[in-house]
Parts: structure tokens; sequence; C-alpha cells
């Protein structure tokens, strides 16, 4: 037996700089946000229990700049979340900040910027956080293989921001090319060759008859994806950091703000390379297919695949999309939710007008972010930073969610959610009809400072009976921090507001986030420890620390 080593944690150092760089991520050169001249970012690795430390300086010229650590969920930090205007205040250009946080769970994660549409523009990254020391995973595997997907547009994201709010909209449209780093294989795209490191097909080596733990993870700006591998099922074993019910799958849907493990046995002959392809789901599909090639070892990793590359599913088989989503279930020994919910909130997702612009709303109102990070100004009770009305609880149960909004008129508001100590919550997610007749989008929804069980899906309206009841799941629900509405369908999750601080809920589609798509949980505030003053020294707080508030 080996000797217990007391928990090893270990406190992990970064220096970063974020800043503007030249790139070509589909071999077409572009501006990228990069750190330390690296795109994408440098992978994080860690332990759980492990504190990361990252001392980021910006030298953006004249933009503020945060990062969100995707799936972490900062018990007890909410000021390091990187949720601008919510957790903390921008990064002003030549400042530095640093972040400093736990990694409590290991998984599969990664962090992107989280302040206009910056993610859009390639900030983001690779974190992985191994078991603790002495701690096994409940699966086993011979090596690791990581893939972070994302897409790409031409289009600089202050285009993209000024097109989306323009009057009328003018829609950014699909990503231009790739839906990977792997993209440089596309049949038809021969610029790609590999003379170009930067756009060069992305090569996953094996060795036969191994194991493999492959990580996927999605920071795509507005697509969903499925994932093939030529000749080989996949085991999923783990989704968004929780430990699912492994089962085998011949390709899996990722959307925006997914991350999964999958087993991988190179069972196939080995003789050959094999395509990974990485298709468009839920939109028609404008970009094509990105290719990584799976060598096998000593093939050389320019040998062409004897298989064409796997087909992905048609874009809108949703029956498909569903009947892999509902395999996700928790593995044995997660914690199960509370039987029931103290609080249902009720949210209608609906595209609308304001203004002569497109917006997307929750319960008819648009989120507007505030010029002073909530964390603050909640913290510190300053009168103002809130409406005087909170968010509605529901939506009309005369809602049509199958046709266009009868009335496409919305406003704009803060959509903030007061949620008191230790209750359960329960949210609803209600898709509906976009304004164009015979158009419902997915939409995949990311908590911050959570995990949350996924309770059940259903389709149409949701009317709270009790054949929507007996939808639940309440014996093995995974534990996720995002989950896909579908097209006219609901999906009810529940957490336990038990992390205070003030946390994002919202689409992860970038341009529906700017669009106004998203809510925030203003958690037990009054429990928030102190709140490190460099994180919200802006605005509003500003001042009142000036005048001696205390934090
Ligand atoms: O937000 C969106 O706007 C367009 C379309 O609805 C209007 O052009 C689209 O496909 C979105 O997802």
């Amino acid at each position: 037996a080996r000797p217990h080593c007391a928990a090893a944690a270990k406190a992990r150092h970064f220096k970063w700089e974020i800043s503007n760089m030249f790139w070509s991520p589909d071999c077409e050169e572009k501006v990228v946000i990069g750190i330390n001249g690296q795109f994408p970012g440098p992978t994080i690795r860690a332990r759980a229990g492990d504190t990361i430390h990252v001392e980021l300086k910006n030298a953006l010229h004249t933009e503020g700049v945060v990062i969100h650590w995707h799936g972490i969920r900062q018990i007890g930090t909410p000021w390091m979340d990187g949720t601008a205007a919510i957790s903390q205040c921008a990064i002003n250009p030549e400042e530095t900040f640093t972040y400093r946080f736990v990694v409590d769970k290991p998984g599969t994660y990664f962090y992107h910027g989280h302040y206009g549409m910056q993610r859009a523009a390639g900030l983001y990254g690779s974190l992985i956080v191994d078991v603790a020391e002495g701690e096994e995973e409940p699966f086993k595997y011979d090596g690791e293989l990581n893939l972070l997907l994302s897409d790409w547009y031409h289009e600089s994201i202050h285009t993209q921001m000024v097109a989306l709010s323009s009057k009328p909209l003018r829609w950014i449209g699909e990503p231009q090319f790739n839906c990977s780093m792997a993209a440089a294989h596309t049949p038809g795209a021969t610029q790609c060759a590999a003379v170009n490191r930067q756009c060069a097909p992305v090569v996953l080596p094996v060795q036969p008859n191994k194991t493999y733990r492959l990580r996927v993870a999605s920071t795509t700006s507005l697509a969903s994806l499925n994932l093939a591998i030529g000749n080989h099922k996949m085991t999923v074993v783990e989704a968004d950091g929780n430990y699912v019910d492994p089962f085998a799958a011949d390709d899996i849907d990722i959307y925006s703000g997914d991350s999964y493990s999958v087993l991988l046995t190179t069972d196939q002959d080995p003789s050959s390379n094999y395509w990974v392809s990485v298709g468009v789901r839920g939109r028609l599909p404008k970009t094509a297919p990105a290719l990584a090639v799976l060598n096998y070892r000593p093939n050389r990793a320019s040998k062409l695949p004897a298989l064409a590359p796997p087909v992905t599913p048609a874009w809108d088989d949703y029956e498909h999309s569903k009947a892999f989503t509902f395999r996700i279930r928790a593995r044995a020994g997660t914690p199960p939710p509370p039987a029931t919910a103290d609080r249902r909130i009720e949210l209608l997702n609906t595209q609308n007008r304001m203004d002569g612009r497109t917006k997307w709303s929750i319960n008819n109102v648009s989120m507007v972010l505030p010029a002073t990070p909530y964390l603050g100004s909640l913290k510190l009770g300053l009168k103002s930073t809130l409406a005087a009305a909170r968010p509605a609880e529901t939506f009309s149960r005369g809602y049509d969610v199958r046709q266009p909004p009868a009335n496409p008129n919305t406003t704009a508001g803060d959509n903030v959610y007061v949620l008191a100590y230790n209750t359960t919550v329960d949210v609803v997610l209600q898709n509906a009809n976009a304004l164009a007749h015979n158009v419902s989008e997915v939409h995949p929804w990311h908590l911050h400072g959570h995990d949350f069980w996924v309770l059940g899906y259903g389709e149409g309206p949701y009317r709270g009976d009790a054949a929507d009841e007996a939808r639940l799941n309440l014996r093995d629900p995974p534990l996720r921090n995002t989950a896909v509405i579908f097209p006219y369908g609901w999906t009810a999750l529940r957490f336990v507001a038990d992390n205070p601080g003030v946390w994002a809920f919202h689409c992860h589609i970038e341009p529906h986030l700017h669009m106004g798509m998203g809510v925030v949980f203003a958690e037990a505030v009054d429990r928030v420890g102190k709140v490190p003053k460099e994180a919200v020294s802006c605005g509003a707080t500003a001042s009142a620390l000036m005048n001696g508030d205390h934090l």
C-alpha cells in the first residue's frame, strides 16, 4: 500500500500579457487577441485543490480586458469570476490584475474573455484539472488528447459589435471558415497547406491498441458542433467537470460552453490514419466541416486516411441531438438534487425589436449591463444600482411559443434576480419562435458560480403541470454548467444558492449575449467576503470608496 500523502495542494503561478497580434487561424492573416504571443492562449494544468495565480497584464492598446474561468465555481472568491460589469471592473490597458482562485474539482475546463465579444477575437485557452495527488479517476486510460473547438470570423469583433447593434440589424452570418483549429484539411480548402504552422491541421498522435482520454471543449462564438472519428466509437465519461454514467456514442454534440471527456480505443487497422470530423449543428452549415487527423504511429501524420471523413449528422436532425443529450446521466455517487425547490424562475427566450434594433429578451426584457460592476455596487448597497422592479418570475401561459411574437417590441433592463442564501432554485428555460416564421434556434445557457442539475426537457410550452413534472429526472440528473434549449422546447434546471456572489446566467452564443440574452443572479450578496478593492474600484463603487465606504 502506498503511504497516503497529505493533500499536497500547490500554488501555480502564471504571468500573462494580453495583446492584439497578427495571426492566421485559417491561413488568412487577421488580428487576434493572444496571450504571451500565443493563440490560443497557454493551457493551464493543475490538480484539484491547487490555487491558480495568473498575473495578467493588459497590453491591448485601448481596450479593457477580463478573463472568465469557465466551469470553475469560484467558491468564496466571486470577485475572481472575470465577468466585466458583474464581478469586476475591466482591467485597463497597461494595468496588471492578479487572478487567484482554487480549482476545487477535477475536469476539463477552459478560460476566455468575458468583456464585449473578446472571446470571438480568439481570447481563450484550455484549463485542465487533474485529480488531487494520490487520487484516481474512476476510469482508466493510457494517454490523453485535448481539443479546444472554436469558430472564426474574418470581420473584427468591433465590426461585428457595430453590425449587431445597428438599426436595422446587420447579422454577422455564419463563421467564415473553420470550426476548429483543425480546418486545414477541409476538402477544397487547398490554400491551407501545412506550410503555415498557424493554420496547420491538428494531429492527434496515438499508438495502436491503447485507450485515450480525449478532452473536447467548445468556445465557439456561434456554432454548435458535432464530432465524429472515422471507425471509432467514443465512450462519454465526463461533462463540464462532472463524471457521467459512461455510454458509447458514434458522434457527440458539443454546444458552445460545453466540455466532455470521451474514451477512445485505438483498435482499428493500425496501418491507416483516421479523420476526425467536426460539423455544424442547429444552423444552416455554411461552414464546411473541420478535420483533424487521428495519427496511428508510426504512420506519418501526412499519410491520408484510407477512409473518407465521417459524415456528421444533418444540421437539423434534432432527434439525433436530443437522443444524445438525453443519454447524459450522472455517474453513481454524484450528489442528488434536493427533492423540491423553494423557488421556480421561468425564463421565456424571445427575439424582439427595440427602437429599430433586433434584441434577444428574457421575459420580454433584454439585458443591459451597468457601468459599475454589481459585485461592488450591491455589496456597498449603493442606491440606484437596480431598477425599482425586479424581473418577472414567469411569463404568460397564453404566450404562443410556436409563433413569432405577436408584439415584438421589447424593453431593456437589468434582469437581476435576487436569490436568498441556501435556497433551492429551479429555472425553466423556455424556447420560442424567433422573429421569422418557423425559426427557433438552439441556445446553450451557461451558469457562472455553480453547477446545476439538468432535471429534464420538454417540447412546446412548459406548463408546470403533472405531465411536465413527470418529465423531470430526480434520480440521476447530470450536474453541468451549460445546458441547451432545443427549438420550441424547454429545459428545467435546479441549483442551490450556496455560493454568495453575483453570477451571470446567459446564452453562450457570443452575439446573442451581446444582443441581451442573459440574466444575473445576485446571490446572498450580504454574505460575500471582503471584496478586493482592485477588483471593483471603478464607477460608482470607486466614488463610494473615496467617500469612505468599506467593501
Ligand atoms: O440573432 C440572430 O439574428 C439572426 C437572424 O435571426 C436575424 O437575421 C440569427 O440567425 C440569429 O441567431
